[in-house]
């Protein structure tokens, strides 16, 4: 269950945010790159006159992975096993929510889990989310378990992601799992980081002693990327988090 609750989810339809470093043209100064009033992106493009960008087939790659994870479930089916069966809790109406839910449910679907989503109007109690919870946690039935982010503002989201059972924690958003992940035994990880490594390594992006340019510092997306792409066996790359307040001047290779 473990491996297919890692490979469900998210796949990003583009991998913009990771990108190998360029060298510059012998002939680029600082001077003639910056002292033109242009906008943060334009500065960042004149500085690379030889980035090139790649678009990604992101969904041919999502449709191969859950293949492979449909395989492996069919696979536990026929040895007499059960379905996993994935749950995602979702709290009030955010539309961009409720379609990404509904994309992960669909993609479980496809891959032979079985899946439910519990639809909680925006009024719910912490309490009675918390409930929800612990009530999850004890049914034999349910492997897998998600609550969809963002919670109400009157819901203290790090109180629900350490209210799901780790061992049931598929986002591995729990404190514990946190904790796994960052001391190099990871029991899930995080979707989205994990859908970038898997198109990098699909794609057989070279990342071995590569420099690394994430931009993203969300401690869900950019630093476990950031985690990965270094880590030695995974990526062996060196990694640079960068951000709105990030001197363009420490992308220079
Ligand atoms: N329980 C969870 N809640 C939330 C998660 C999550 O992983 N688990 N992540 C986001 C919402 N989300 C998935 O649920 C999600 C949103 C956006 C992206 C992403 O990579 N976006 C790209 C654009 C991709 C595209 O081209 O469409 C980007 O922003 O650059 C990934 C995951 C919050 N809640």
């Amino acid at each position: 269950m473990a491996a297919a609750g890692l490979r469900l989810s998210y796949l990003p339809r583009s991998l913009s945010a990771v990108c190998a470093w360029p060298r510059l043209p012998s002939n680029w100064s600082p001077a003639r790159s910056f002292g033109s009033g242009a906008s943060a992106r334009e500065q960042f493009l004149y500085t690379r006159p030889g980035l090139k960008s790649k678009i990604i087939d992101g969904k041919r790659i999502a449709e191969a992975v859950k293949a492979e994870v449909a395989d492996e479930v069919s696979g536990l089916v026929s040895g007499g096993k059960r379905p996993p069966h994935l749950t995602a809790v979702i709290v009030g109406d955010d539309k961009a929510s409720q379609i990404y839910v509904g994309n992960k449910m669909k993609a479980a679907e496809k891959c032979g889990l079985r899946a439910t989503i519990l639809k909680r109007d925006s009024s719910l109690e912490q309490n009675e989310l918390l409930d929800i919870l612990h009530q999850l946690g004890r049914d034999e039935l349910v492997d897998g378990i998600l609550v969809q982010l963002p919670l109400p503002p009157h819901i203290h989201e790090k109180t629900i992601c350490n209210a799901v059972p780790p061992n049931k924690d598929v986002d591995a958003f729990h404190i514990d799992n946190i904790g796994h992940f960052c001391s190099g035994d990871p029991r899930f990880v995080p979707a989205t980081p994990l859908g970038v490594l898997e198109i990098i390594k699909r794609l057989r992006v070279p990342t071995f002693g590569k420099n690394v340019c994430i931009a993203n510092r969300s401690k869900n997306i950019g630093f476990t990327l950031a985690t990965l792409l270094h880590s030695d066996g995974t990526g062996d790359a060196t990694t640079l988090i960068c951000h709105r307040y990030s001197n363009t001047l420490y992308l220079l290779p």
